[in-house]
C-alpha cells in the first residue's frame, strides 16, 4: 500500500483489491487495512466513501439483464434450469453487500461494521440517496447477528471495567454522569442489570435491561434514579424494568425477537418468587411529535397542546395546572398508545411497539412523571407502566402480531376502554367484563364481554364509587355509588310488585338522576324497559298499554288516578317525581340480585309511530344495546374521562341508549339538564369535553353569544344526529367554534348504523359518515334489492347486531321490513360517495321530523279525516327554521263547510302530543293526486315550502 496516500484513497484502493478476488487470508489483511483506514476518516470523507460504495458497487444491469434472459429462456422451455436462478440472484445482489462480506473478514470485523452503520444511519436523514447502501446493511446484519446466538448475563459492581464503559456510554435512556451513579445502579440489594451478548460482538452488550425492585407500581422516575436507601429484597413486590437500551446505533432495527424481556423476568422471579408484579417505567419518545402534527388538526388537541406549552414547563407546573392538565392528557396519550397506527398497523409509538409486541398490556399513565428536559420535549414528561404478566405473555404477544391488538388494562384500561373481547359476531367489541372485578391494580384486566347494560354500570359503580356520575344544575352531584344504591332500592319496589324476568315496565316520567336508576333496575332484574314521551296523551297512552302489556307503569306523582282502574287488571301503578320523590322510592329494602340474560333477550321495547297509523313497539335486546354502545365508545373515544353535557330527553334512543349507556359503560360523568337550555349549555362548555344534540341544539346555540371559540376550547366532541344537520350550521359551527360537528345516523330500531370519523379522515358535512364496525349498511334499488353502485340514490338497508329483533307482537309487520339476507329496511333513501360516507337524501316511508322528533303523517291525517267538517286531508312536512322540519295540514273540508284552524286544532289536540300538532293549517279544494288516484305530497311539500322560512323561531 502507497502510505502517501490519504485514508480515503487507501480505503477506496483496499475495497478494489477486496474485490477483485484472492484468497481468504490477503482478504483478512486487507480487509483489516480498509476497516483501519476507515476508522480515521473525517465526516466529509466518510459521505464520499458511502456515496462511493453506492454508486460505484451497484447492480451490474448488463449482467442482470443476461443473467435474466438466461433464465427466462431455461423457464420457458419446460425445463427450469436451477444453476440460471442461482445465476440470477447472484447478479441482483448489488455488489456492495459482497464487499461487505469481504470487509467482515477482518479482525473485529463485524463491531467495525455495525460501528460504520451508525456512521451511516446519522447521514442519512440529510442524504436519502444513502438508503440503498443502508439497506444492504440491514440485510447483512440481520442474518449475522441471529438471535439464537444471544446470551443473557447479569452485570454487577464486580463485572470487568471494560462491560462497565460500556454500560456507562450505551445508558441513554437515563444517562448516567459517571461512576458514582453506575454503582448506584449496579450495587445496591435492590438492583439488578442483565445484558445481552451476541458472539459477533464479544464483550460489547448490544441491549441492556435495568431493573429496580419497588413496592407498588412506579408512577415517577426520580426516586430509581436518585440516591437513597435500598430496598430489602424480600420487602419488594415489584420488579419495574426501568431502562431498556439498545445499545448500539448500528442494529437499529435489528430485530432480536420478542422474548427478551420475558428472560430478564424469569431470572428476576427465580431469583425473588415473592414478587407478584413486573411492570416497566418507560418513556413515550414520539407522543409528542405526534401531539404536534395531530394537534394541528383538532381542536381538543390544539387545545391540549396550548395548556402544555403555556403551563410553565417540567419546574415550573402548578398543582392547578397539574389537575386541569392530567386528564386530558392521559386520555390523549391513552388514545396515542393504543389507538394511533402506523402504515403497517403498528402502533406509533416505538416503546410501546418493543413490549408490545413482547406480550406486556398497557397498563397506567403517567403524568409527571420525569422532569427531565429531555423527556419534556419527547412527551411532556410523561410515562407510561406496561405490564408483563408470565401467564399472559405468549397470548398477547400472538394478538398483538397477528390481530394488531393492544392489550391493555388496569388504570389505563379504565380510562380508555378495557380491552375489545375478540371473537364476537361482526368483530364487535363488548364493553367490560362479564364479572365486575374489585379495582384491583393485579387482577386480571377485564377482557370478556359484558353483557348489559347493567352489568357495565356495575362494574363502574365498583371500581370508581365516589366518582360523579350526574351533576345536576345547581350543582348537586351524585355518585356511581348512590346511584347504585337507588338501582337496588327501585329493583326491590319492581320486585315487589310482581315484576318477572320479561316483564315490560312502561315508564311517562320527567328527567332525573332517579328515572335512569328505574331504567337500571328493570335491566337488573331481566324486565323489558318501556320508556314513553312525557307529551304523549291520554289517548296515546291507552294504546301503548293496551299493546305492550306492561306489569308496571311509572307515572309523574299526581297521575296515576287516571290509571287506577287498571290497577285490577294485573298493573302495578307506581309514580315517580323529579324532586326524589313518588312511590319507588318509598322502601328502604335493596334488592341486589341481578337477573342472567343473553345477548338475545330483550331490554327495552321503544314505540315508533308506523305508516299506517298503529305505532309499533321496537324490541331491542340487550346484545343490540351493548354492541351499539361499545362501537360508539371505540368510535367517539369516549372515556371516564369524559363529561357528557346531557340536554336531550332520556325516552329515546339518542338521550338514552347513546348518550346514557355510554356514560355508565364508560364510567363518565353527565351534566345533567331537565332540557335544552342555550345559557345552561354555554356555561358548561368550558367544564365540558362532549355534547350530544339533535340540529336544533345547534341551530339554537348558534344563536347564543356564549357560544364562543374559548367557550369550546376544552371541548372535544360536539354530535348531532336524529334529523339532518344542515350544512350551513356545520359550517357556522366551526367557523365560530373551531369545531368541526360529528354526524352520525340512527334510528330506533337499529341504534347508531353510521358516523363521520373522530379521526383519521374527514367529517363531511352533509353526510353521515361511515358505518361503525359490525354494522353493515347498504343502498339498494328498492324493487330489484339489487346492490347500487356508490353515487346512485336508493334504499338504505342496515345489518349488524345493533338492529332490532322485531316489532312488538307484529310479525307480519316484522317480515315486510326484513330482506330475506336479514338487512332491515330502513325506508330512508341515501348514496354512498366514492369514500364510503353515507348521505341521506330522502325518505321512502311518510315521515317529518321535527326537533328530533318522528312524527307519522297517517296518525294525524285519520284524526283530521274523522272531523265531520273534513273530507279528506294530508300532513306534510316543511322546512322550519328552528325545529328543522314542522307539521302542516292541508284539509279539504267537508261540501259546504268552512273549518276554521283554531277549531280542527283543538279537535285533534287532546290525542296528540304537542310535538305532532299541525303548526298551520291550510285549506284546499282538491288535493293533488297523480294518475293512481296518490296524493303528491312532493307537490304540496314545495307549495308550502316558505311558509316558516321567515317566520321567527
Ligand atoms: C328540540 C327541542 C330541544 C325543543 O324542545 P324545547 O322544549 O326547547 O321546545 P320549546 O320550549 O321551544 O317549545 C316550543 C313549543 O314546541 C313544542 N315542541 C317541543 N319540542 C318540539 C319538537 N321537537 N317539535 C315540535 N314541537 C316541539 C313545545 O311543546 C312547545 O309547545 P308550546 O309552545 O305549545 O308549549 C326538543 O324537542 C328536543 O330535545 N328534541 C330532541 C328529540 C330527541 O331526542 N330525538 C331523538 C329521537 S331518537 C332518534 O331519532 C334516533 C336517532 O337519534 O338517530
Amino acid at each position: 500500500m502507497a502510505h502517501r496516500l490519504g485514508p480515503l484513497e487507501r480505503l477506496l484502493s483496499a475495497c478494489a483489491t477486496l474485490m477483485s478476488g484472492g484468497g481468504e487470508a490477503s482478504a483478512r489483511t486487507v480487509a483489516g487495512e480498509a476497516l483501519t483506514a476507515y476508522a480515521t476518516l473525517d465526516e466529509p470523507n466518510r459521505l464520499a466513501f458511502f456515496t462511493h460504495l453506492t454508486d460505484a458497487y451497484g447492480v451490474d444491469a448488463d449482467r442482470l439483464r443476461t443473467a435474466y434472459h438466461r433464465w427466462e429462456g431455461t423457464h420457458t422451455t419446460g425445463h427450469p434450469d436451477g444453476d440460471a436462478l442461482v445465476g440470477l440472484f447472484d447478479a441482483v445482489e448489488p455488489a456492495r453487500q459482497r464487499l461487505l462480506r469481504r470487509l467482515n473478514h477482518a479482525p473485529g470485523g463485524t463491531l467495525a461494521l455495525v460501528g460504520m452503520r451508525a456512521d451511516l444511519r446519522r447521514l442519512l436523514p440529510e442524504r436519502p440517496h444513502l438508503r440503498p447502501l443502508d439497506h444492504d446493511f440491514h440485510h447483512l446484519l440481520t442474518s449475522w447477528f441471529n438471535r439464537g446466538f444471544l446470551r443473557m448475563a447479569e452485570v454487577t459492581w464486580g463485572s470487568s471495567p471494560r462491560l462497565h464503559r460500556h454500560l456507562l456510554r450505551g445508558e441513554r435512556v437515563h444517562p448516567m454522569t459517571g461512576d458514582e451513579e453506575l454503582r448506584r445502579r449496579l450495587q445496591p440489594e435492590d438492583r439488578r442489570v442483565y445484558a445481552f451478548f451476541h458472539p459477533a460482538t464479544g464483550e460489547v452488550p448490544l441491549i441492556f435491561v435495568e431493573v429496580a425492585l419497588v413496592r407498588g407500581l412506579p408512577r415517577t422516575i426520580a426516586p430509581l434514579l436518585e440516591p437513597g436507601p435500598a430496598l430489602r429484597p424480600d420487602e419488594a413486590d415489584t420488579a419495574a424494568l426501568y431502562s431498556i437500551n439498545s445499545a448500539l446505533d448500528g442494529l437499529a432495527g435489528i430485530s432480536f425477537g420478542s422474548f427478551l424481556i420475558k428472560q430478564v423476568i424469569e431470572d428476576v422471579g427465580r431469583q425473588l418468587p415473592h414478587l407478584t408484579d413486573f411492570v416497566t417505567l418507560s418513556p413515550i419518545p414520539g407522543f409528542r411529535r405526534w401531539l404536534e402534527g395531530e394537534g394541528a388538526r383538532e381542536a381538543g388537541l390544539r387545545h391540549l397542546r396550548r395548556l402544555l406549552d403555556t403551563s410553565g414547563g417540567p419546574s415550573g407546573l402548578t398543582p392547578a395546572a397539574t389537575e386541569d392538565i392530567a386528564p386530558r392528557l392521559r386520555r390523549t396519550l391513552a388514545r396515542y398508545i393504543v389507538k394511533e397506527r402506523r402504515e403497517d398497523g403498528r402502533p406509533l409509538d416505538p416503546v410501546a411497539r418493543f413490549h408490545l409486541g413482547n406480550g406486556a398490556a398497557a397498563w397506567q399513565l403517567n403524568w409527571p412523571a420525569d422532569t427531565s428536559q429531555r423527556a419534556w420535549e419527547q412527551s411532556y414528561g410523561a410515562m407510561i407502566n406496561y405490564r408483563y404478566e408470565p401467564g399472559e405473555l405468549e397470548r398477547r404477544h400472538e394478538d398483538f402480531v397477528r390481530h394488531g391488538r393492544v392489550a391493555r388494562g388496569g388504570p389505563l384500561g379504565d380510562t380508555y376502554g378495557a380491552q375489545p373481547a375478540t371473537g364476537r359476531a361482526h368483530g364487535t367489541p363488548a364493553i367490560g367484563s362479564g364479572t365486575p372485578p374489585p379495582h384491583d391494580r393485579r387482577g386480571t384486566p377485564p377482557m370478556a364481554p359484558c353483557p348489559t347494560i347493567h352489568r357495565s354500570f356495575a362494574e363502574q359503580a365498583a371500581r370508581r364509587p365516589d366518582a360523579t356520575l350526574f351533576e345536576l344544575p345547581g350543582g348537586r352531584r351524585i355518585t356511581y355509588r348512590e346511584t347504585g344504591l337507588t338501582v337496588q332500592r327501585i329493583a326491590a319496589r319492581l320486585a315487589a310488585a310482581g315484576l318477572t324476568p320479561g316483564d315490560r315496565v312502561a315508564a311517562q316520567v320527567g328527567k332525573s338522576p332517579e328515572a335512569v336508576a328505574l331504567y337500571l333496575a328493570t335491566l337488573q332484574l331481566g324486565g323489558v324497559f318501556l320508556p314513553l314521551n312525557t307529551a304523549y296523551t291520554g289517548a296515546e297512552m291507552d294504546y301503548f298499554l293496551h299493546d305492550a302489556e306492561p306489569r308496571v307503569l311509572v307515572l309523574a306523582p299526581g297521575r296515576e288516578e287516571r290509571y287506577a282502574a287498571r290497577r285490577s287488571a294485573g298493573l302495578a301503578v307506581e309514580t315517580l317525581g323529579t324532586e326524589g320523590d313518588g312511590t319507588l322510592l318509598s322502601g328502604t329494602e335493596h334488592h341486589e340480585a341481578v337477573h342472567p340474560v343473553t345477548d338475545g333477550d330483550p331490554a327495552a321495547i321503544l314505540y315508533t309511530s308506523g305508516t299506517t297509523g298503529r305505532s309499533k313497539g321496537a324490541v331491542l335486546t340487550h346484545g343490540n344495546l351493548t354492541s351499539n354502545c361499545a362501537a360508539l365508545l371505540d368510535a367517539w373515544e369516549y372515556t371516564a374521562e369524559d363529561r357528557l353535557i346531557h340536554a336531550l330527553p332520556i325516552f329515546h334512543v339518542h338521550g338514552l341508549f347513546v348518550a346514557v349507556n355510554m356514560t355508565l359503560a364508560a364510567g363518565a360523568s353527565m351534566y345533567y339538564l331537565p332540557s335544552f337550555d342555550a345559557t345552561a349549555i354555554t356555561d358548561l362548555l368550558p367544564r365540558a369535553t362532549v355534547l350530544m344534540g339533535v340540529p336544533t341544539f345547534y341551530t339554537r346555540l348558534l344563536r347564543s353569544e356564549g357560544l364562543t371559540r374559548e367557550s369550546c376550547a376544552g371541548m372535544r366532541l360536539f354530535v348531532s344526529g336524529s334529523a339532518p344537520l344542515l350544512a350551513s350550521d356545520h359550517a357556522a359551527f366551526e367557523a365560530r367554534t373551531g369545531h368541526a360537528i360529528v354526524e352520525r345516523y340512527g334510528m330506533t330500531e337499529t341504534n347508531m348504523n353510521t358516523t363521520n370519523p373522530l379521526t383519521g379522515g374527514p367529517r363531511k358535512p352533509g353526510t353521515v359518515g361511515k358505518p361503525l364496525p359490525g354494522t353493515e349498511v347498504r343502498v339498494v334499488d328498492a324493487g330489484t334489492g339489487e346492490r347500487l353502485p356508490d353515487g346512485e340514490v336508493g334504499s338504505i338497508e342496515v345489518r349488524g347486531p345493533n338492529v332490532f329483533t322485531g316489532y312488538w307482537r307484529m310479525p307480519e309487520k316484522t317480515a315486510a321490513e326484513f330482506r330475506p339476507d336479514g338487512f332491515f329496511i330502513t325506508g330512508d333513501l341515501g348514496r354512498f360517495d366514492e369514500d364510503g360516507y353515507l348521505s341521506i337524501v330522502g325518505r321512502a316511508k311518510d315521515l317529518v321530523i321535527s326537533g328530533g322528533y318522528n312524527v307519522y303523517p297517517k296518525e294525524i291525517e285519520e284524526l283530521l279525516d274523522a272531523h265531520p267538517k273534513v273530507a279528506e286531508s294530508a300532513v306534510i312536512g316543511v322546512p322550519h327554521p328552528d325545529f328543522g322540519e314542522t307539521v302542516v295540514a292541508v284539509v279539504v273540508p267537508a261540501p259546504g263547510e268552512e273549518p276554521g284552524e283554531t277549531e280542527l286544532l283543538e279537535a285533534v289536540a287532546g290525542d296528540l302530543a304537542r310535538f305532532k300538532h299541525p303548526r298551520a293549517i291550510r285549506l284546499l279544494d282538491t288535493l293533488p293526486r297523480n294518475v293512481m288516484g296518490k296524493v303528491q305530497k312532493a307537490a304540496l311539500r314545495e307549495h308550502y315550502r316558505d311558509l316558516f322560512t321567515d317566520a321567527d323561531a
